[in-house]
């Protein structure tokens, strides 16, 4: 950390954020270029009546390195309220009282008295997590996660892993760290998107978390919520192990999903399923959130929280379609529900018998299917109940987490034969399974909108309630990815900055610090007392937009941190990792390995905030990558503007106002805006809000930030020139080919998820029609299926 102790508010000190008056209680800690304490604002955070609130203060050395933060708070805001995500409460941003173009930041959110997920992992090293812990924090942070899968378009984390958690005082689980968020990213259509979307990734996700499909680029898959489910899958993993399946081989594993269960600590079959089920390789055939709290639920034995939104809007969806055509009896075909809300007439098959056709292994044993009770799904599902209980009894609704509860309850729950003799998983983990997965390569899906459509399309300070409309989100199938997305662009993220992005070289701070520092970019940061190491065992990158925001203080170089970077994403290297793993016995019962194999820099630009938007740009430009850079700034599009201007006159568009454009400003969010001052321009810029010029009055200094030449005395590797470096590094071999718009034939068997692939379909393209032919195939498997219903 830069900051010497002295740039520490005391206690009593008084600040303005935002709206709030916050009064420091004291000094918690430091992340990165955090500084977090306790304070006690006034007025209360209307979500909660507590008045103790947690303040993030953060050194920002540039203007781009403030979008960073935008994205997080905009996040932060979108989500607010739902009670498994930490929640914001207020934000304010003005220069640094050091003249050398740097900011300082403040967030007021939530405070978590519990302290971090990995600090209590900690405690619990001799006794480790039973089944009923483990499955409270997963469904906790599943409904967390399921709040951005929600909103439409949806958000993806990208950065779930332990240390990630915070715990609330009421001992609710809490997802954190936002600063990865980004809307669905398509699959890269040429050279320069690859570049793009593959450093973006490595900026912004960890590498034991990472998806196959983001060390695979080629595979087309696009990155949505299915990589989130991949991460939450490790993160399962981990609670139970205390280390990830993936730690020893590293991406090679990872590609092919090729992991063991340790034989210690012993869970259920059912369990272990659902992390096998998470963790398949192709994204289709994982569950979706929903799904993955289903079977939470299922396991606790506890009623389903959330009703499955996927579904829903399959629903709604479907009957937006027939409608017209089709005289729905729902008395007939909608299930009845009891007082409760539990459907009492749908006929639950559920077979514990199934095998199960995984070669995985669990700790050296067969599974024991029929033991099991619940196999996870072979392909995507079809419709599936909103929730499942657990016994073979009628599945059950509960009124759960108000933020996914839909003010537009559907009239109809889905008729629903859940046959589990259909489910089952063909995930085989061989290197074939690979080359079948590309076989099946999804067409390119293109963008969902930019986060700054989607800040729009959910706006902040109201429930999601628009979850149940129709869906953007891709459920279980890539066949809708087949359906490019039209979805507008209606203004150009003001994110656009990766080319901003230094790098790490500490240059401040005490020895230890340093010390710290330099053992994080190879081997994760030490905690000294704690194995289970928060980023030791996590692999490479640390997320949160602050730490990235510490590692653009602190320079550095991008290239001396990616040698590596070609083979990483080389689904044929063969490369291992094991030698770059070495035992280290860290207490008395957990051996831990250290992963040191070479790190990835985890410079962070805004852009991985408008991926999307970012993609379309590259899409149009032919020039490639080089004029695409220099474009790349911040750049706003009225909503009016945006829509399906020509590619020229958008280049020109994009050209004209990263030039010249006034930005417009709008007095709402941050906080009050002082005209003139340029960071409330700049806040305008990028987000439409505005934040507080000199809010900050506090009697405390200035923390100071090393001059830009000090912190980051060595170079300054611009991300966008780094990108190209490591383009003419790839083998001509490996060149992305355009993507094969083949789509694999559907099983009849899978028909029923049809109508989510419809509905998903015509969420992407809202200007699309639906053809008769479309139509009447709708028609006829609605009568095949609900012959009661026409
Ligand atoms: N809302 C909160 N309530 C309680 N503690 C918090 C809260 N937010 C952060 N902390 C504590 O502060 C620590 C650092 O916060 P955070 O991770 O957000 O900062 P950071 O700069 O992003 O750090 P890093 O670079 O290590 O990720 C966390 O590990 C946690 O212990």
């Amino acid at each position: 950390m830069n900051q010497s102790l002295n740039d520490i508010y005391q206690p009593g000190t008084e600040l303005t954020v935002g709206s709030h008056r916050a009064r420091i209680i004291k000094y918690l800690t430091s992340g990165g270029f955090a500084h977090i304490y306790t304070a006690e604002i006034c007025p209360a955070d209307l979500s909660s009546p507590a008045k103790i609130a947690c303040l993030k203060r953060v050194l920002v050395p540039d203007k781009p390195s403030l979008n960073v933060l935008r994205a997080e708070v905009d996040a932060m805001k979108l989500l607010r309220g739902n009670q498994h995500v930490v929640s914001y409460i207020d934000s304010h941003a003005a220069k640094s009282g050091v003249h050398d173009g740097s900011y300082e930041v403040f967030l007021l959110m939530e405070y978590c008295s519990g302290g971090g997920l990995i600090d209590f992992m900690n405690t619990r090293l001799q006794n480790r997590l039973q089944e009923g812990e483990v499955l409270k924090i997963t469904s906790d942070i599943t409904q967390g996660i399921a709040a951005m899968h929600a909103l439409q378009p949806p958000l993806i984390h990208r950065d779930i892993k332990i240390e990630n958690v915070l715990i609330s005082d009421d001992r609710t689980f809490k997802v954190c760290d936002f600063g990865s968020v980004c809307g669905v990213i398509r699959p890269p259509k040429n050279p320069q998107e690859f570049n793009y979307v593959q450093h973006d990734i490595l900026k912004n996700t960890t590498a034991q978390y990472r998806a196959p499909e983001m060390i695979d680029l080629y595979r087309g898959y696009p990155i949505n919520e299915k990589s989130d489910i991949w991460a939450l899958g490790v993160f399962l993993y981990k609670l139970c192990y205390y280390t990830t399946p993936f730690e020893k081989v590293g991406e090679a594993a990872i590609l092919h999903s090729r992991f063991q269960f340790p034989s210690y600590p012993q869970y259920s079959d059912s369990l272990k399923h659902l992390i096998s089920f998470m963790l398949s390789e192709n994204p289709t055939q994982r569950p979706n959130i929903c799904q993955v709290l289903e079977e939470v639920s299922r396991i606790q034995g506890t009623p389903c929280p959330l009703r499955n939104f996927y579904v829903t809007r399959a629903m709604q969806q479907q009957q937006q379609h027939q409608q017209p055509k089709i005289k729905f009896d729902h008395s007939a075909s909608q299930p009845k529900l009891d007082s409760a809300n539990n459907i009492i007439n749908v006929p639950f098959k559920m077979s514990h018998n199934q095998p199960l056709r995984s070669t995985q292994t669990f700790a050296g044993a067969p599974v024991n299917a029929a033991s099991n009770g619940y196999l996870p799904a072979l392909k995507p599902l079809p419709i599936q109940p909103v929730s499942s209980s657990f016994t073979n009894g009628p599945f059950k609704f509960i009124e759960g987490n108000k933020a996914l509860q839909s003010k537009q309850t559907p009239h109809f729950q889905p008729p629903i034969s859940h046959d589990f003799n259909r489910l089952g998983r063909s995930q085989t983990f061989t290197p074939t399974s690979t080359l079948a997965s590309r076989s099946s390569v999804s067409p390119p899906l293109a963008g969902r909108g930019d986060i700054s459509k989607i800040i729009s399309a959910n706006p902040t300070n109201v429930e999601p309630s628009p979850i149940y409309l129709s869906s953007g989100t891709q459920t279980d199938d890539g066949f809708a990815s087949s359906h490019a997305l039209k979805l507008e662009r209606t203004k150009s993220i003001a994110s656009l900055s990766s080319s901003e992005s230094v790098e790490s070289q500490h240059t401040g701070g005490s020895a230890t610090r340093r010390f710290g520092q330099k053992l994080k970019v190879f081997t994760g940061e030490r905690r000294s007392i704690s194995p289970i190491k928060s980023r030791q065992n996590t692999g490479d990158s640390v997320r949160s937009a602050f730490a990235t925001l510490r590692r653009g203080f602190s320079g550095g170089s991008f290239k001396s941190e990616l040698p590596n970077k070609r083979n990483s994403l080389d689904i044929s290297s063969t490369s291992s990792h094991s030698n770059g793993f070495k035992f280290r016995v860290s207490s008395s019962e957990s051996i831990e390995e250290e992963n040191v194999y070479p790190r990835f820099s985890h410079s962070r630009s805004s852009s991985s905030a408008s991926i999307v938007s970012d993609l379309d740009q590259l899409q149009q430009d032919d020039t490639g990558a080089k004029n695409y850079y220099k474009s790349h700034s911040p750049v706003k599009v009225s909503a009016t503007q945006g829509s399906r201007s020509s590619i020229q006159k958008r280049v020109q568009d994009l050209l004209k106002n990263s030039q010249d454009s006034p930005v417009k400003k709008t007095a709402h969010g941050y906080g009050m805006l002082s005209p003139g001052d340029e960071a409330a321009e700049l806040a305008s810029q990028l987000t439409n809000e505005t934040m507080l010029q000199n809010v900050h009055q506090s009697t405390a200094s200035t923390p100071k930030v090393l001059s830009p030449a000090k912190r980051n005395s060595s170079v300054v590797i611009k991300a966008g020139q780094q990108v190209s470096k490591d383009a003419e590094e790839v083998p001509s071999s490996r060149k992305p080919a355009p993507p094969k718009p083949k789509r694999p034939k559907k099983p009849s068997h899978l028909k029923a998820d049809k109508i989510i692939k419809e509905a998903e379909t015509s969420a992407y393209e809202h200007s699309v029609d639906i053809s008769d032919i479309e139509i009447d195939e709708l028609e006829k498997d609605f009568k095949r299926r609900f012959p009661s219903a026409v």
